[in-house]
């Protein structure tokens, strides 16, 4: 197979975390015969510095070319002063249009080796096992109007959604659900309040006809918030709209033990975008305590979903949770004088999961 992935690293912490999964990809490719061909690509910050924009026609070109784009994250703050339109941010958006990938997979589980780790108690999280289904090309983020009047000191954003938009991510959500094992979705709206949750509640409901052995329920998203948190064993596919799953995402990584652990895919476009959960982290940025567990995560769901390489992808998986078992932390989920714990730095975790990976392939 000779797979040609986009590697879109962008900023901060973003090239750091990319670098580990690519390495992890490579291994995975030279071990089993196959040619990953990558091309990198200028995005965000990185190329407003050299093009004075955050998507460069290259780039979009060049990643509609692929099989695959791996994304490791945008944002720098010395770009806080721009509009929305000019930021780092801005260039993900819109690859992320121009790709056409609308259901963005974010799964969330609770690892038995960091049960220590996450602020949240043992009994709370033990066996938690979430996927998230964000809607990622609607709401507020893409509805125009948009705008800040700065003379009037008045702002509006628009929040849009089509039946279409609902019906085709719910689709995905209700079959990613029928092949779990509690087959349970939780669709999360604020229909107390928006017009765009009415019809997202009401759309959802008429699909789940067609899906008559998964449970559906409604849950409002500012008590889902604390649900989650409380009762994060409860929810099994939660299915929710673009700003809510952004939300909600990276709060379950209380669940998993950090923000840094969480991985993505986003499918049904084009061409198919992976990039872990979190942000470019400036602050920690070239410190080397950047988690690459979400973007290795990432890899693995690279190849489970563009790639069809499913034991590949769970010997990753299993890789991460053997690294974990053993004690091997980076700063993030080092939390708290748990004894038997190693803190390793980017590289070093990297390194680490990349042996064990090696090892598997040779013993499959
Ligand atoms: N997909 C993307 O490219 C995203 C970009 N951003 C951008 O990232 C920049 C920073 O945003 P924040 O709100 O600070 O969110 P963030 O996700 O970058 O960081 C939040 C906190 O989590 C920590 N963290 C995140 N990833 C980590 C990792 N892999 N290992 C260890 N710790 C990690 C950070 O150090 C920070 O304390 C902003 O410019 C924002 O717009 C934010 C979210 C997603
Ligand atoms: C455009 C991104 C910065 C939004 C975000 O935080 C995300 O998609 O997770
Ligand atoms: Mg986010």
């Amino acid at each position: 197979m000779h797979l040609k992935i986009a590697i879109l690293a962008g900023d901060g912490i973003g090239p750091e975390v990319t670098n580990e999964a690519v390495n992890v990809l490579t291994t995975v490719a030279n071990a089993r015969g196959h040619v990953f061909e990558y091309i990198p690509l200028l995005i965000g910050g990185v190329a407003i510095t050299a093009y004075g924009t955050p998507l460069p026609p290259e780039t979009l070109e060049k990643t509609l070319r692929c099989d695959a784009a791996l994304l490791g994250a945008v944002g720098d703050n010395k770009f806080n002063h721009l509009p929305p339109s000019e930021r780092p941010e801005a260039g993900l958006l819109r690859i992320r249009a121009a790709l056409g990938g609308f259901a963005n997979l974010r799964p969330a589980v609770a690892y038995k080796a960091l049960a220590d780790n996450s602020p949240l108690r043992p009994e709370i999280t033990d066996g938690a096992d979430i996927l998230f289904v964000r809607e990622l090309l609607g709401g507020l983020y893409f509805g125009e109007p948009r705008a800040w009047h700065k003379s009037t000191d008045r702002a509006h954003n628009t929040m849009v959604y089509t039946r279409a938009e609902v019906e085709r991510v719910a689709r995905i959500a209700f079959d990613l659900a029928s092949r779990r094992e509690k087959k349970k979705i939780t669709s999360v709206d604020k229909a107390n309040v928006l017009e765009c949750s009415q019809l997202w509640r009401a759309v959802v409901t008429d699909v789940s006809r067609d899906y008559p052995t998964v449970t559906l329920e409604h849950q409002l998203v500012d008590s889902m918030a604390i649900h989650l948190m409380t009762r994060p064993r409860d929810f099994d596919v939660v299915l929710t709209e673009n700003l809510f799953g952004d939300i909600l995402s990276d709060e379950s990584g209380v669940i998993t033990g950090s923000l840094g652990m969480l991985p993505s895919a986003t499918l049904g476009g084009k061409v198919n975008l992976y990039e872990p959960v979190h942000g470019s982290a400036p602050d920690i940025a070239g410190t080397g305590k950047a988690n690459p567990i979400g973007a290795i995560l990432t890899a693995a769901m690279v190849l489970r979903h563009s790639a069809g390489m499913e034991a590949e992808a769970k010997l990753i998986e299993d890789a991460v949770d053997e690294a974990l078992n053993e004690g091997n932390r980076t700063t993030d989920i080092a939390r708290g004088n748990v004894a038997g714990q190693t803190t390793l730095a980017t590289t070093q975790m990297g390194e680490l999961i990349l042996g064990k990976v090696e090892a598997r392939l040779s013993a499959a």
